[in-house]
Formats: C-alpha cells, structure tokens, sequence
C-alpha cells in the first residue's frame, strides 16, 4: 500500500494552513497549558479557527480547545499511563471548558480510548504502516481524528482541518502527512473499513469481533469462554464495553427511600437493587444526597452483591461483619448502613493507606471501623481474629474485565501477565476470609470481572487449600427473586448485557 507521505494528495482545506509556517509546541500536555495557550476556540463544527488574525498580519494557527483538552488528555494516558477518568477532569477545569464543550472532550476522550484498537487497525492502513512507527503525539491528534471521521457527526472536513491544526501545534512537520492519512481514513465509513479489514467471522470468530469491536483478542476469548461460548452474546456484551455507563445511586437503606430519592434527582428506581437509584444522563454532581449521606454512587450489581452477603440466613449471633479489601468504601457505605439497621458493626480492612482514608470518609456516620492492614494477616492481627465474624465479604481485587465500561483504557493496559499474581492473591485473601469466619458464618467472594481464572478457579482452589471446611450457598436465592439470566448456580454471573450491571461474580460459601 502507498503511504501518504508518498502520496500526499491535495489537503482538504487548500492548503491554507499548510502555508502558515507557524509550527508550536505548547507546553508538554498534563504540564498544563498557563502562558502559552492556544487561541481560544470552541464547538465542534466547520469554524475557522483562523479567525482571529488582523488582515495583513500573520494568523496564528488555532487550536480547538476541546479537542486540544481530549489530546491532552489521551496522551497523558499513553505516556504517563494516566487514567481518563482522573486526567480528563484536571484538564477541563484547567483549559476552563464547561457545558457542551466539556461534553465534547469528554466524548472524544472517552470514545478515542475505547475504539484505538480498531482505530490503530484503520490508520495502520490508511498510513500504509504501522501506528506504532508514527510519532506518538501525532499518532494520538490521528487517532482522535479518525475518531470523529468514523464515530461522530463532525463534519468530515471539520475532522480533518482541526485534526491538523492539532497536529500543527504537537507535532513538527507533520501535518502534510496527517492530512493525507485523515483523508484516506474519510474515503471509507466505518463498516466498509472493519469489512475490508477484520479477520473473517467463520475463519477466525475472536479475531473478526476483536477489530469489529475493539477489544483485544485475549479479552474477546475469556468472555467466550464466562459466556460458554456464545458468540452472540460476546457480541452485545462487547457493544455494551463500549457505551457510556449509566451512573447509578445507591439509596442507604434507613437514610434514603429509593422512590423518593429518584423524584428528587429526576431519576428512575433501579430493576434489581432495592437500593438502586438509576441517574438520567451525565454526571451525578454534586447532588444534596451524595453530600448529606443519603446516597453513594454504586453500580447497581455492586449493591446487588453486597446486598446479598448481608440477605444470606444464618443461626446464632450476627453482629461482626467483615469487609476485607474494602477500599474505595462503596460496599462497606451499603454493609454500614444495613449493619446499623440490624445493629451490627462492620469492620473495614484495606491495606492502602489512601483508600483506608477513603473508606473512613465513605462510611463516617455509620458503625464501621476501618483498619489498615493486610487481609490475609486474619489470625496474626488480634484485630482480625479467626473464626471470629458472621459475614465476611471479599471484594477482590483483579483485573477490572467487568467494568471496561468505565475505565476506556484498561482493556489495553491490562495484560494476561496480570493474571497470576493477581490470582494468587485472590486465593490467599479468600483463605484468610474463611478463616475469619466462624463456623455456620457466611463469606461472599466477589471480582468485577467475569474471567474464569479470576471467578471459578480462585474460589474452587482457595477453598480446596484454605483447611477450612465450606459449602456453596446457592448465590441466585440471595438476589431479588424473578432476576432473569442468573444461570445454573450455585454461583452468579451479573452481565452488562443482561442486567445493565458491570459484570460481578459473587460466590457464596457457608463455614461448615
Ligand atoms: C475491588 S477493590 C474493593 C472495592 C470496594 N469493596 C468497594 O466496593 O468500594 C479491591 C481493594 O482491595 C485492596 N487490597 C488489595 N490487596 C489487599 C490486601 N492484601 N488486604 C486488604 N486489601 C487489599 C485494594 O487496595 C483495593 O482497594
């Protein structure tokens, strides 16, 4: 194939800007853009972004502001290996962008880190070689750019000439070249490239829906193989990785009517979660219920889950609650409140001393006591004796595969390497948990993730090496009776598909 920079072709706009000759490089995005800012230019369509300049004098090129805020933030994510989430708001405040131009960088943020596998595989092509090979900072302006070519309104000459300009103020010399590559990518819509592009459905199944839906292929397959290999299901459960999730609110219970809280924010009552609180659009900001304590923002199959330890029956006393990796404090907020309805005291371990600081601000009001420590020292710590809690829930730490939803870039952060040391922490905090139960007492083992390795096998082997004798409590008789698609039990799989939740596994095992 021929590379653009053989083949530059006529640029889009004329070549206006290419005659500029004002290459600039602001400051190194993510070290903020104060005394060197570009020209302030909003919105999203066709504007000329050259405007500005006196006649007669040299126009300073011009850099649209919310998508010079999204490069900034994509690329910090890829050099520094920030996360959106945290890097995005910083940028915003900071580049002073609010209502639809927030929402615009937000969406191309988001939406350029969710789609780069199967945008790196268009501009791979278009470029005539390997993304890898092109300059990182022009490598993201392109992908932000074939980003809105292919999934947004943008007109496409608007995509191109700010994609440029883009590339203009990050990466020297290179906006012929850009130009070219964006021009190529707008000869084709999105379904006649991942046609021309993707492995063939029958040859190579994972492979074909790994470009159609950007995932990587190691992804594609351990969802095959949670969902027995079902490939229509991968497929809306790949489609659902790549919508924006809904937020949801959890009501505490004692605090919050779910009814009444969703009248107020101008929600819905979730289907499952008694608790749950589906949110209408955007972000939950600063909400009176999330300030005054009424309320947390919780995914509704976390509720579910936590919830469930909490329903689970049991003989003799039920006042020691454990959570033992409970740090940001999302499940310990629910288990607290549900604790000082029955009268029981929840005791929150996280071995983090941030989120150990997170859990006493997420749970302050309630019977909750946070230590910060290491869960697997049960039986060590004379604050975590053996045999000595009612309920115990794992929330696990792993690889995230359930929730990719919410955090754009994981699926190309995380790697199958992840997955031993990982486990083996699974299995030991598991262990630890049922020894800290005493017996007839209950132990929730939960990931956000759906990956057999993470789910099946950890619970089978820990409980297999722990030397504490249990049995499994059938998780489905602890959800909200009429749940559709919880399967065969005795475990439960929650999907994004299925439930609109992120994809929780919860196993419950009783202390024999
Ligand atoms: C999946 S998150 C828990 C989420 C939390 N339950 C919630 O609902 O907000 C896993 C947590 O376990 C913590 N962790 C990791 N290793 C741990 C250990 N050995 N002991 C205790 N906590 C640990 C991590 O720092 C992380 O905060």
């Amino acid at each position: 194939m021929t590379g653009p920079t053989q083949r530059p072709g006529r640029p889009v706009d004329g070549g206006r800007r290419e005659q500029r000759g004002d290459d600039r490089r602001p400051d190194r995005p993510g070290g903020g853009f104060r005394g060197d800012r570009p020209a302030r230019t909003g919105g999203r369509g066709g504007r000329d972004d050259t405007r500005g300049g006196r006649p007669g004098r040299p126009v300073r090129p011009a850099v649209d502001l919310p998508r010079y805020a999204a490069y900034q933030a994509v690329a910090a994510v890829h050099r520094d290996d920030a996360y959106a989430n945290l890097v995005l708001p910083v940028i915003l405040r900071e580049q002073g962008l609010t209502g639809r131009d927030a929402a615009f960088a937000t969406e191309l943020t988001y939406g350029t880190l969710r789609q780069l596998g199967t945008l790196d595989t268009i501009l791979t092509a278009a470029a005539g070689r390997d993304v890898e090979r092109i300059d990182p900072p022009v490598r993201d302006a392109l992908r932000l750019g074939a980003y809105q070519l292919l999934h947004t309104r943008v007109p496409a000459h608007a995509a191109v000439s700010s994609t440029v300009d883009l590339v203009r103020t990050v990466g020297e010399g290179a906006t012929g070249f850009a130009n070219a590559v964006l021009r190529e990518v707008a000869g084709q819509d999105l379904d006649a490239w991942v046609t021309k592009l993707a492995p063939s459905p029958t040859a190579d199944p994972i492979g074909h829906l790994a470009v159609t839906y950007s995932h990587p292929q190691w992804i594609v397959r351990a969802f095959a193989d949670a969902l027995d290999g079902d490939l229509g299901e991968v497929t809306r459960l790949l489609i659902e990785d790549n919508e924006r999730p809904p937020v949801h609110l959890c009501a505490r219970p004692g605090r919050a009517d779910p009814v009444e809280l969703a009248d107020e924010v101008g929600g819905a009552p979730g289907a499952f979660s008694p608790y749950a609180v589906y949110l209408a659009g955007g972000a939950p900001g600063d909400l009176p219920a999330l300030a005054d304590g009424r309320a947390h923002v919780q995914d509704e199959g976390s509720q579910l889950v936590a919830n469930a330890l909490a329903a689970g029956p049991l003989d003799g006393p039920d006042g020691r609650w454990l959570d033992l990796c409970a740090g940001p404090g999302g499940k310990a907020g629910l288990l607290g409140a549900l604790a000082a309805q029955r009268g029981a005291r929840v005791t929150a371990v996280e071995v983090s001393e941030h989120r150990a600081r997170l859990v006493e601000q997420a749970t302050r009001g309630l019977p909750v006591n946070v230590l910060h420590t290491d869960g697997r020292t049960v039986g060590a710590d004379p604050k975590l004796p053996e045999g000595h809690f009612d309920r115990v829930l794992v929330d696990a730490p792993c690889t995230g595969l359930g929730s990719l939803r919410r955090r754009p870039e994981s699926r190309w952060r995380r790697q199958p390497s992840d997955l031993p040391p990982l486990t083996r922490l699974q299995r030991e905090l598991l262990a630890a948990a049922l020894r800290a139960t005493r017996p007839g007492g209950l132990v929730a083992y939960v990931t956000c993730s759906p990956h057999t390795v993470e789910t099946h096998v950890t619970v089978t082997e820990a409980a297999r090496r722990a030397g504490v004798p249990a049995d499994f409590v059938d998780a489905r008789t602890l959800l909200p009776s009429g749940m559709p698609g919880l399967g065969d039990g005795p475990t439960v799989q929650l999907w994004p598909h299925r439930h609109g939740t992120d994809a929780m596994f919860l196993a419950v095992l009783r202390r024999n």
